[in-house]
């Protein structure tokens, strides 16, 4: 080959590079709290812990956690109340002598763990208590913003610590809400497809193939998903983590997050507070499931099979909200091409929600 095919040759390698990083401790299973000091200790962590919990979270495994830690580290403790720029600055700014991040709860205290572990350029332990979101052990962290939201780079825990007991124990619509978050990756990957077809976007098959046998494995036990039990804890979380990990390998959340992600994005500023992520994401996920000319009573059915939400109503929000939202979702990120990006007209947005009621 000549030189300057050489040449063309490296710069397509160089295009292509990338920096994968992904976790390099991940513990899921009954009790491993436990574990935490031996984690700490195994990863030369340091002495100075910095955990961020939740209002709720900081009784359910915050408090067990520090008392683990007190043995053998500084323990200092903040509680999370939202996810925010003003509440990550305030964040950093506790844990500014820390050695080490701990983010224990749901995906709010996650992200924030993973913003400020990345700013302050130290390591963070994601500490999950419950399997309603992907976010567990992804390297990206979602935070609202004026525009709607931003999917922010960051890197990915340390250490994952995942307790059955402590998941199985969490209300049954967080399971349910993270199996709809899984889920959707079936819609995220065929957004993803159309944006490389119509814009030429780079895609990974790799990541592709991961986030799809990911939703897969959800969708073929859906029946056997049950709450409060440590296998099912245990099924779903190895999910949320292997979710994470195509996200890793993407090097975006693009396999994991398309136009469902988008109406559930434009939800949170519409009508904030009513649903979880994964419910809103499974309910968009039904919608450009159907606009993608794909098996949307399909995906429905697995929704309902494992207890999430599949309609307005559902959610807790008017329709005209969901119209309002599919509509508007164009407006998230609009760099991210996606189903709903291509004109959706009102009229349609109308009938679509309409026909999530019927049986
Ligand atoms: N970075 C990423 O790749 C991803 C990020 N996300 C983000 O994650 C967030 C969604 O996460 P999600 O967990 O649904 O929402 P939250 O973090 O808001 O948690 C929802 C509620 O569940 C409570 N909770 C958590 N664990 C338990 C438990 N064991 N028992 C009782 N209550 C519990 C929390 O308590 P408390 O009040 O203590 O917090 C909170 O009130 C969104 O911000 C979303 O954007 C989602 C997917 C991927
Ligand atoms: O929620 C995600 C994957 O499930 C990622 O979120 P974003 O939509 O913020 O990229
Ligand atoms: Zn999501």
């Amino acid at each position: 080959m000549g030189g300057e095919g050489i040449k063309v040759l490296r710069e397509k390698v160089f295009d292509k590079s990338r920096w994968m990083q992904f976790p390099r401790d991940v513990l899921i299973g009954h009790e491993v709290i436990d574990e935490i000091p031996s984690v700490c200790r195994d990863l030369h962590l340091g002495t100075r812990a910095f955990l961020i919990t939740g209002e709720h979270t900081m009784s359910i495994a915050g408090e067990r956690i520090a008392e683990l830690l007190n043995e053998t580290c500084d323990v200092r403790c903040h509680i999370a109340t939202a996810i925010s720029p003003d509440e990550i600055a305030r964040t950093e700014n506790a844990a500014e002598d820390a050695d080490f991040i701990l983010g224990i709860g749901g995906g709010r205290v996650i992200d924030i763990a993973k913003i400020v572990s990345y700013n302050l350029d130290r390591q963070f332990i994601s500490v999950p208590t419950a399997a309603a979101h992907d976010g567990v052990a992804s390297a990206r962290a979602t935070v609202p913003t004026a525009g709607g939201s931003t999917s922010m780079e960051a890197h990915p825990p340390i250490a994952v610590v995942a307790d059955t007991g402590i998941i199985a124990a969490a209300p049954r619509r967080l399971l349910a809400s993270g199996c709809a978050d899984i889920i959707s990756n079936y819609t995220a990957i065929l957004d993803w497809e159309l944006a490389h077809r119509m814009r030429g976007e780079p895609i990974s098959e790799y990541a592709i193939a991961l986030s799809r046998m990911t939703a897969e494995i959800i969708v073929k036990n859906a029946g056997d998903i049950s709450a409060h039990t440590e296998e099912s804890a245990w099924m779903v979380m190895k999910a949320l983590v292997s979710s994470g990990v195509a996200m890793s390998i993407a090097g975006s959340s693009r396999p994991a997050s398309g136009g469902e992600h988008k109406f559930s994005h434009a939800l949170d500023r519409i009508a904030p507070g009513r649903s979880l992520h994964g419910e809103q994401c499974g309910v968009g996920s039904i919608v450009t499931m159907y606009l993608h000319g794909g098996d949307w009573r399909g995906l429905r059915d697995s929704l309902r099979r494992i207890g999430a939400p599949t309609t307005p109503a559902g959610l807790g929000i008017e329709d005209e909200q969901a119209v309002e939202a599919l509509l508007s979702a164009r407006t998230i990120r609009p760099e991210r091409f996606t189903i709903l990006d291509m004109g959706l007209s009102r009229q349609s947005a109308e009938k679509i929600i309409r026909m999530l009621y019927e049986e």
